[in-house]
């Protein structure tokens, strides 16, 4: 199982080039896909989903060219778009039964066993008989990945699934995910490093349209391992290092002082110490480096 993307480029009609040249393979697992907003992964998802069409390039799913043949890849494609309409007053399980139907599952007893089947992976199981249009933010997310494993997919993408969730009801989601991720190609978009830190095994950072980096998170870290540095200062003194460092990002400590983080081969000066590297820290740099 395998997704090949080629040489992929899109300019929209104002001229924003929201994909440029990207090439990218993903294989079975979690794939995290981080980057600011506007960087074009909502772009790439959604010509991954055939929703809309790359001006060049080619994406290759199991073995198949998806911008030639759409029918292929959305048989087995499960989208779950940033933000989705408004449910009907119906509970759970019967509008799982209902989408089961217009996916196809004519016959009454497989529906019920898959309807079954998805509200127990995606934890609605106790919750089934309420209304979708009373579940809170995370529920909604859960029941948008019950809908689409109706089909059984083997390719699921989802578009910022975690904006706007509670740390409970993310983490919640966040475990279902990794459920799935074990036998599907999932292709994860987040502004939110701790997402892909808890989730993913692979992951790229993605920026003006560009794929700045494709590795796993253990590789990413390891590679600025020894190379992070941060110090203690007054807040009155951020303006000065400003100009003497550049500064990746920073932290207010409790008191009137605070932490500037920077990525540098050797100390930045005597007073500062390193700093054990991590993932938010690998997204700063990459980002920093085209700037
Ligand atoms: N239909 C469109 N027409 C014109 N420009 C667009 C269109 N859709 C997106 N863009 C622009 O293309 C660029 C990439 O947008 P895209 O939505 O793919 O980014 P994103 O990384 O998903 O951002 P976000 O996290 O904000 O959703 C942005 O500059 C955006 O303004």
């Amino acid at each position: 199982m395998e997704l090949i993307i080629e040489n992929l480029t899109k300019t929209y009609s104002n001229g924003v080039k929201a994909l440029n040249n990207v090439n990218i393979k993903i294989g079975a697992g979690m794939f995290g896909l981080l980057g600011p907003n506007g960087a074009g992964k909502s772009t790439l998802m959604r010509t991954i989903a055939t929703l809309q069409e790359g001006d060049s390039g080619s994406i290759v799913f199991d073995g198949v060219n998806i911008m030639e043949d759409k029918m292929t890849l959305r048989n087995s494609l499960g989208y779950l778009p940033q933000s989705f309409g408004v449910y009907p007053k119906m509970s759970a399980e019967d509008l799982l039964m209902h989408f089961a139907e217009l996916k196809g599952i004519s016959n009454k007893q497989e529906r019920k066993e898959i309807v079954e089947a998805v509200l127990e992976q995606t934890n609605l199981t106790e919750a089934r008989k309420k209304n979708v249009a009373g579940y809170s933010g995370g529920m909604k997310q859960r029941f948008g990945i019950a809908q689409l494993l109706l089909n059984n997919p083997r390719l699921i993408i989802v578009d910022e699934p975690t904006a706007g969730l509670d740390p409970a009801e993310r983490s919640r989601f966040l475990n279902v995910l990794r459920e799935i991720g074990t036998n599907h190609i999932v292709i994860f978009s987040t502004h939110i490093v701790e997402d892909v830190k808890e989730l993913c095994t692979d992951m790229a950072i993605m920026n003006g349209g560009a794929i700045l980096t494709h590795q796993t998170p253990r590789e990413a870290v390891e590679q600025i391992k020894g190379k992070m540095w941060t110090k203690r200062i007054d807040r009155s003194a951020l303006n000065e290092h400003k100009d003497s460092f550049e500064i990746l990002s920073s932290k207010f400590n409790d008191d009137n002082s605070m932490n500037i983080n920077v990525y540098s081969e050797t100390q930045p000066d005597e007073l500062f110490i390193q700093k054990e590297a991590d993932l938010e820290d690998v997204y700063f740099v990459t980002l920093k480096n085209v700037n």
